[in-house]
């Protein structure tokens, strides 16, 4: 049987097996003409979507299930030379504000309009601030197709009533599409200029939906390995920002190596008992995958966020997180502030302070309750943490 990302089988690809069609009772499209090849589209157009966008571009040409064209919606704004984005990264195939320098590949096309870039597309690749993916999934509500298949590049969560919810599972519920996540050790700008680097894609329950994501990333400089397990994955992506942030604050305040190792350790071990007592089901294993380990090891060497909490910790905490974002980021997001936020939340409601002291600290030093020197003293207390990892 034909999987229902190509409803015939094209003759490269054929090792993709079949799954059962989505409920398609509040979608569009559904009397679309069959069409033989995949059609990707890019929901975000910053650092990590640029880059995104120009590695799936890549293997669009070469794999015959898919459509050349990559479509990336962008949204929209007027550069200082008055041209609008979209215009320039169309003309000149490069988005100079969120990644000056490197060409996306010409079958990346920039579309402003949210509803046009998402229409014809089977594999929707969301991947901005997670601030924005509230607006966005509402936007989108019935204008995509059924049969569609999502994959999060977003790390962050958002908080509701009911308690935290991942943006994969924001957008599986809003627009009724099954959702998976790729994340991992991955500074966009390296991968841009093709450094190797791991990644892992968490996926639910269909192996053959995770091989596909896999192939439409996969490059000899950029390595994707599936792991059954959305939840563990995503929040691996999503807790390590706050890591990032204590980090920075132990680089601001020149603590040295060991130290900003002992916070890495610390958080990490507060990445896993949180993770797992929100979701039982999340793995061991999912921390040691480029998600777990090594994206705490390379955001807390070279991330944005890593950047932003230096400069705030070697001023004191005088001078907030926007301030220093806007001024040394241009344009791009920092996602550990508005996480540990969000964290926090999810700690005061639930009554885990105690649980999380790193946790908890970033957040308190983030706005102005504690000194950026209470990272270490606050975050080394002993948490009244069982340990959640089985140690063989
Ligand atoms: N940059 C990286 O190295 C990297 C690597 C892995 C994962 N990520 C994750 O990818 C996600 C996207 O980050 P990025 O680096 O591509 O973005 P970015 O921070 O570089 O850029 C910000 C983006 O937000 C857009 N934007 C601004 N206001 C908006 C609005 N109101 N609505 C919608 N979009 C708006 C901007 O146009 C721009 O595209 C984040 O969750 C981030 O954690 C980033
Ligand atoms: O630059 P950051 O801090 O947003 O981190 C980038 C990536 O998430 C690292 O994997």
């Amino acid at each position: 049987m034909a999987p229902a990302f190509e409803p015939v089988p094209v003759p490269k690809d054929t090792e993709i097996q079949t799954e059962t069609p989505h409920d398609t009772s509040n979608t569009v499209n559904n009397d679309a003409q069959v069409d033989y090849k995949s059609r990707v589209t890019v929901v975000g157009s910053g650092n990590w979507g640029s880059v995104a966008a120009k590695l799936i571009a890549s293997n669009t040409l070469k794999l015959n299930s898919f459509h050349d064209e990559v479509r990336m919606w962008v949204f929209e704004e007027t550069l200082q030379c008055g041209e609008k984005l979209t215009d320039v990264i169309n003309r000149t195939n490069e988005n100079v504000k969120y990644l000056p320098g490197i060409k996306l590949g010409k079958n990346v096309i920039a579309d402003p309009d949210l509803e046009n870039a998402v229409k014809d597309a089977n594999m929707l690749v969301f991947v901005t601030p997670h601030q924005f993916m509230e607006g966005i999934c509402k936007r989108l509500v019935g204008k995509v197709r059924g049969d569609a298949e999502a994959i999060s590049l977003i790390k962050g969560m958002e908080v509701k009533m009911e308690g935290p919810c991942m943006i994969s599972t924001l957008i599986s519920e809003n627009l009724g599409i099954n959702c998976s996540v790729l994340m991992g050790a991955n500074i966009a700008n390296e991968i841009a200029v093709e450094k190797f680097s791991e990644a892992t894609v968490g996926y639910r329950d269909k192996r053959e939906i995770a091989e596909q994501w896999v192939r439409l990333f996969s490059t000899p400089y950029f390595v994707v390995t599936p792991v059954q397990d959305v939840e563990g994955v995503e929040l691996c992506g999503t807790l390590k920002n706050v890591v990032a942030i204590a980090a920075g604050f132990v680089d601001g305040l020149d603590m040295g190596n060991n130290t900003k190792a002992a916070i890495m350790r610390i958080g990490l071990r507060e990445m896993i008992a949180f993770s797992k007592l929100l979701f039982s089901s999340v793995r061991d294993s999912t921390f040691f995958e480029s998600c777990g380990v090594a994206d705490v090891i390379t955001t807390c060497l070279g991330g944005r966020n890593r950047k932003v909490a230096d400069a705030f910790a070697k001023n004191g905490g005088k001078r907030s997180f926007d301030e220093l974002e806007a001024e040394m980021l241009q344009g791009q997001k920092l996602q550990g502030v508005s996480t540990a936020r969000e964290v926090y939340e999810v700690l005061s409601h639930r009554g885990w302070l105690e649980l999380f002291p790193l946790f908890a600290t970033v957040h308190e030093i983030c706005v102005g309750r504690l000194p950026p020197s209470a990272i270490v003293e606050h975050s080394e207390r002993k948490p009244k943490l069982p340990l959640f990892y089985s140690v063989s």
